[in-house]
């Protein structure tokens, strides 16, 4: 046996113990967890757990499409579940009442992150999964600085021009939809974010992409043991099972260039007087809005211009596409839109932002396609910051805590008939439901600084897009219409699985007015 080998099995030996030992400790700790309930009060309800301690509901945890489970959960146990995984309490809300009861009303206690040292690691740098305290309200206070709905609508412009360059690509080659609006939204948060405007086969947008797609596959509730079991994060890459080391290294490598590369043009331009609008610039101009001392001021503004297009051009994009997959399940509601934008907004120009007051059914679709099927379906976790007390029973400190905020959105004593989609339901009624904005982008003291933006830009692409296209099923080699299911990938965030439909101008007069926006347009930025 070579030094080598007898090296790495005693090492293999000394690990094998640590864990034990640390399985033990974990135990113990479960143990006294499950004792300390100061009130002697029931915890909320759920499925039955395991009679070894620290085992829990881990065998109940779904592993794809999470919340259609919790949501079963929710139908059988009520409006509020506990489970547990290795010691961990995890509290589901499926209910609009109790997440508002619990998540704003009491957001003093429940705006904290349980720790995910997997995505922790990795993105440090974005504030979405910072636990909550001083430096996290750093990070916030600058994003919301040049996100409120003020500073929100000064960004039309350059969301307006995009969305003229999108129709026209859509005139010219339909068939590739989904590429064109991830050009689109791209575009559009990274010129919002940094004043960059993109190219083809653009070499941040790709970055940005590929960075946000390990994350939310990373921060997955559950996705990695190591979440559960942190003294993981220790064991080397070769070790058996250890796979995540791998896509660890991966992660971190992609998330310093989304860090570093974007930032060093952007500062470039700045420096050199020629930087544009953007976030970006305008941290720069107001650091101390993040931070008194300069250097800090210029991480967090490091760090909240990469979660910026980490975070924003994706989920704007899944939310457009389940607008125009909507669209195929519903046809009547197109329809009903093309006729109120013709009577409101005629055939000579394209709709735009100042019209969004007299185009109230384009305004109900954009709220139905945040409920239907929701980009960030369980939301972001939260954290229980003390032990509290709901409806009698005991969430205690440290409880991580789901809104299933796809179980809410189909709740159907709030939204009837929630599977259909159907914009009537936020018109006709005295009393309408909820708007699914209160909804879909969180809760609290962690609510989507990003959401007026966010907001905006659906309304445009539903608006414009519906005066412009008709949209229905692409024809099978049968000739049979094809309505393409429901399906939405796993992860944090989620969007429709690839489907094929039919974008045709609607007549001549639209394909004039998409040419004649389009050759309006000023040269550049
Ligand atoms: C349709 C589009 C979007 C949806 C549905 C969405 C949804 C959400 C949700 C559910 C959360 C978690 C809130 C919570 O913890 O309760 C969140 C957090 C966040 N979002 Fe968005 N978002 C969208 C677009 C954007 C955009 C465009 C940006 C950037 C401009 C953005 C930036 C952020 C950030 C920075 C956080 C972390 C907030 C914190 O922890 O304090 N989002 N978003």
């Amino acid at each position: 046996m070579s030094l080598w080998d007898s090296l790495s099995s005693s090492l293999l030996i000394l690990f094998s113990k640590g864990l034990l030992l640390f399985v033990g400790l974990l135990c113990a700790r479960a143990l006294f967890k499950r004792s300390r309930n100061p009130f002697n009060l029931p915890f909320p309800p759920g499925p039955r757990q395991s009679v070894i301690p620290f085992v829990g509901n881990i065998a109940d945890m779904p592993s794809a499409q999470e919340w259609k489970t919790f949501y079963e959960w929710g139908l059988r146990y009520g409006p509020l579940v506990m489970v547990e995984a290795m010691g961990q309490k995890i509290c589901i809300i499926n209910s609009y009442k109790v997440a508002n009861d619990l998540l704003n009303e009491r957001s003093a206690v429940y705006s904290d992150r349980p720790p995910m040292p997997m995505v922790n690691d990795l993105y440090k740098f974005n504030m979405g999964l910072q636990p909550y305290g001083p430096v996290y309200k750093k990070h916030r206070k600058a994003f919301q600085h040049s996100f409120n709905r003020r500073e929100a609508n000064s960004y039309q412009p350059v969301q307006t021009r995009e969305n003229t360059l999108l129709l026209e690509k859509l005139l010219a080659d339909p068939a590739k939809f989904d590429s064109h609006l991830r050009i689109t939204t791209g575009a559009i948060i990274m010129m919002i974010g940094l004043g960059y405007p993109i190219t083809e086969n653009d070499e941040f947008v790709r970055i940005a992409e590929a960075s946000q797609l390990a994350m939310v596959s990373a921060a997955r509730p559950g996705a990695y043991l190591v979440d559960l079991l942190p003294i993981l994060k220790y064991v080397p890459e070769w070790f058996p099972g250890a796979s995540f080391q791998k896509v660890a290294r991966e992660g971190r490598e992609l998330s310093q260039e989304l860090q570093t590369k974007p930032f060093a043009w952007a500062m470039k331009q700045f420096e050199s007087g020629n930087a544009l609008p953007s976030f970006f610039k305008d941290l720069m101009e107001n650091k101390e809005v993040a931070s008194d001392d300069p250097v800090e001021a210029q991480h967090i503004i490091q760090c909240a211009t990469a979660v910026m297009y980490a975070t924003g051009a994706d989920t704007i994009l899944a939310s457009v596409l389940t607008f125009i997959l909507a669209m195929l399940h519903a046809p009547h509601v197109r329809k009903i839109a093309q006729e109120e934008l013709d009577r409101v907004v005629g055939t000579d120009r394209l709709p735009t932002y100042a019209d969004q007051d007299s185009l109230p059914y384009v305004t109900a679709i954009v709220k139905e396609s945040l409920r239907w099927e929701l980009v960030i379906p369980l939301g972001v976790p939260h954290r229980a910051m003390q032990d509290d007390v709901y409806e009698g029973y005991f969430i205690p400190k440290g409880t991580t805590v789901i809104a299933n905020q796809w179980g809410i959105s189909h709740d159907e004593n709030v939204f009837p008939d929630p599977f259909a989609f159907q914009p009537e339901r936020f018109l006709e009624s005295d009393s309408p439901p909820p708007d699914p904005n209160t909804i879909a982008f969180g809760w609290g003291r962690r609510i989507c600084p990003g959401r007026f933006l966010a907001e905006n830009s659906l309304w445009l692409h539903v608006a414009t897009i519906l005066a412009c296209f008709n949209i229905t099923p692409a024809l099978g080699d049968d000739g049979k219409e094809i309505i393409p299911p429901r399906e939405y990938t796993s992860g944090m965030a989620s969007r429709p699985l690839p489907y094929p439909c039919s974008i045709t101008p609607r007549n001549e007069a639209a394909v004039e007015r998409i040419k004649h926006s389009v050759a309006s347009l000023p040269e550049s930025y």
